[in-house]
């Protein structure tokens, strides 16, 4: 790759920032901590080649893309998701504050005042926003070409990530969707905490100090570093310590930056299947006041939308519905004989609680919905009656389902046993499979567009799902009925349920473009909750079946 010295008048502005004078390229290292060699494009390979090159590079400027100025929204998601909305309000209202504070006193110090309010008060035990939430949006605004270039480096483990935004907020997303090994460092500072609260404070110089003990013993020295920023961020940088030991510095130009792209989805490293949090959009300074004003407005539409789904016949609901941003629509055909069927098994993936809901409204008649976690609220407020609760329990689970079909009851069962908000499916369970009878499985793929809130969460109260989701300004559920899948032979005992319920799977996962995963409801609580998702094991069902 070319390299291109800056034009005079830039290199003065970055040698400035630098407090340094002339670049001087091949210095010793003690010389390069005052004068580094910039260029205005990314690292090329052949540079970053040598054994005992680090690559220094700026998450906040180079790697992510240039559309978060002071991190802002990263920082408003830890305020709504760890917090509360009154703490996303407050810095919300602070933000012509924090951004005067960026442009007088530098991005460091709004990046303080930011976590200051973000921070301030959350427990640490519980936080897991940093691994559960902000991955999925942070992941969304890496820069392929960035990624590429940090890529190049010789050895991952002699890479060093830096970021002015605290550890815990993107350590676990550079580790565990980045893959970053255990041997990089990833130089951030720490939220100092306080008898198991964080206090907001941000740690001074430790991070960098620390950072570069672990570059050392991964196998790289001070002798030959390399950095890497660009955007918004690269004044703070290029002041940091971390730019000042570096013998080259790479910076590609903001029209350079301009023409880098999202990094693809299909590209992620490792792919978001889960995560957590209540909002479906980003929330920059823009978006978070258009949600404040709409929340009064959502929390009454959600009510009345629930009412009007419990007391109106399906032809009048869901028109007047509609009519509120709330729709849906059928693609394919209505099963056969939908109409007059009994003792149907319907096997769905599973989007959100109200999964059965739009089946039942699909069909245009009662289903009997079984599920293994519905709180007691959602229970209550559901338009389609009782469900069924599962237990876990191979034997008592078969024997409710087979007693509801048995009475010719339309049953949908989601094998999944947990929402999934990604393009995924996850492991199907097979009891489903066993229990078809004659009459078989009919797999439903359902796929939900919400344009606010996610009416799933995984750490939240489950109890106000069902609120979330109707107070979306617009959101619509595509159902699709499939073919219908001969389940004769497990009964006979010439196939076995698993292989039904992969091929269920595989069907589902066919109609809606979606990707199949082996991946549990365990896996998915052991990520976003640190538990296996297990739901209140001593009780007993509470509602059997008749
Ligand atoms: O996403 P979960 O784990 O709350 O599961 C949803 C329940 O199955 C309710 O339908």
């Amino acid at each position: 790759m070319a390299k291109k010295m800056l034009p005079a008048a830039a290199n003065e502005l970055l040698s400035a920032l630098l407090h340094t004078g002339t670049t001087a390229p091949g210095r010793s290292p003690r010389a390069a901590r005052s004068s580094p060699a910039v260029h205005r494009c990314a690292p090329p390979a052949a540079r970053l080649a040598g054994a005992g090159t680090t690559l220094v590079v700026d998450v906040d400027g180079a790697l992510l893309l240039p559309r978060r100025s002071l991190s802002f929204a990263y920082f408003m998601l830890v305020a709504l998701e760890a917090g509360s909305f009154l703490r996303g309000l407050a810095l919300l209202l602070l933000y012509p504050a924090i951004a005067l504070l960026g442009a007088l006193g530098g991005r460091d110090m709004a990046v303080r005042a930011m976590a200051a309010v973000a921070f301030c008060g959350l427990r640490v035990g519980t936080f897991r926003a940093g691994r559960a939430v902000l991955p999925r949006w942070l992941l969304e605004d890496v820069a392929a070409e960035a990624l590429e270039a940090a890529r190049r480096a010789g050895d991952p483990a002699r890479v060093v990530w830096a970021s002015a935004m605290p550890r815990v907020m993107v350590e676990p997303f550079l580790r565990e969707y980045l893959q970053v090994p255990a041997a990089a460092a990833v130089a951030a500072r720490e939220v100092k905490t306080a008898w198991g609260f964080y206090t907001g404070l941000m740690e001074c110089r430790e991070a960098t100090s620390s950072a570069l003990r672990k570059n050392a013993a991964a196998g790289g020295g001070d002798g030959d570093v390399v950095g890497f920023s660009a955007g918004g961020s690269m004044a703070e940088f290029l002041r940091s310590p971390l730019a000042s030991i570096c013998k080259e510095l790479y910076v590609p130009s903001p029209e350079e930056q301009s023409k880098w792209r999202r990094l693809p989805r299909r590209d992620y490293p490792n792919p978001l299947v889960f995560h957590d949090g209540r909002l479906a959009f980003l929330p920059t300074p823009l978006a978070a006041v258009a949600m404040f004003m709409w929340l009064p407005l959502g929390a009454v539409l959600s009510v009345a939308r629930l009412a009007v789904a419990m007391v109106l016949p399906y032809r009048y609901a869901t028109a007047l519905l509609a009519a509120t941003g709330q729709s849906w629509r059928l693609r394919g055909a209505l099963p056969p004989d939908s109409r007059g069927a009994s003792g149907q098994l319907y096997a769905c993936n599973h989007r959100t609680l109200i999964d059965p809901v739009y089946v039942s409204i699909a069909l245009d008649r009662q289903v009997r919905a079984v599920s293994y976690s519905l709180s007691r609220l959602s229970d209550m407020l559901s338009p389609i009656g009782r469900t069924v609760h599962l237990a876990r329990d191979r034997a008592r689970d078969g024997a409710a389902m087979a007693r509801l079909l048995g009475r010719g009851d339309s049953v949908v069962v989601c094998p999944e046993g947990t929402t999934c908000r990604e393009p995924y499916l996850l492991r199907f369970s097979p009891l489903f499979a066993e229990l078809g009878g004659e009459r078989g499985v009919v797999p439903v793929a359902l796929a939900v567009e919400n344009s606010m809130f996610y009416g799933t969460t995984a750490s939240g109260w489950k109890g106000v799902d069902p609120f979330y989701y109707l107070s979306n300004p617009r959101m619509c559920y595509t159902v699709e009925f499939l073919d219908r899948v001969d389940t004769a032979a497990v009964g006979e005992g010439k196939a076995a349920s698993t292989d039904v319920a992969n091929s269920v799977q595989r069907l589902i996962a066919a109609a809606l473009g979606y990707e199949c995963t082996m991946l549990t409801r365990k896996d998915k609580y052991l990520m976003l909750v640190g538990n296996d998702g297990a739901v209140a094991a001593a009780a007993p069902p509470r509602r059997q079946v008749r």
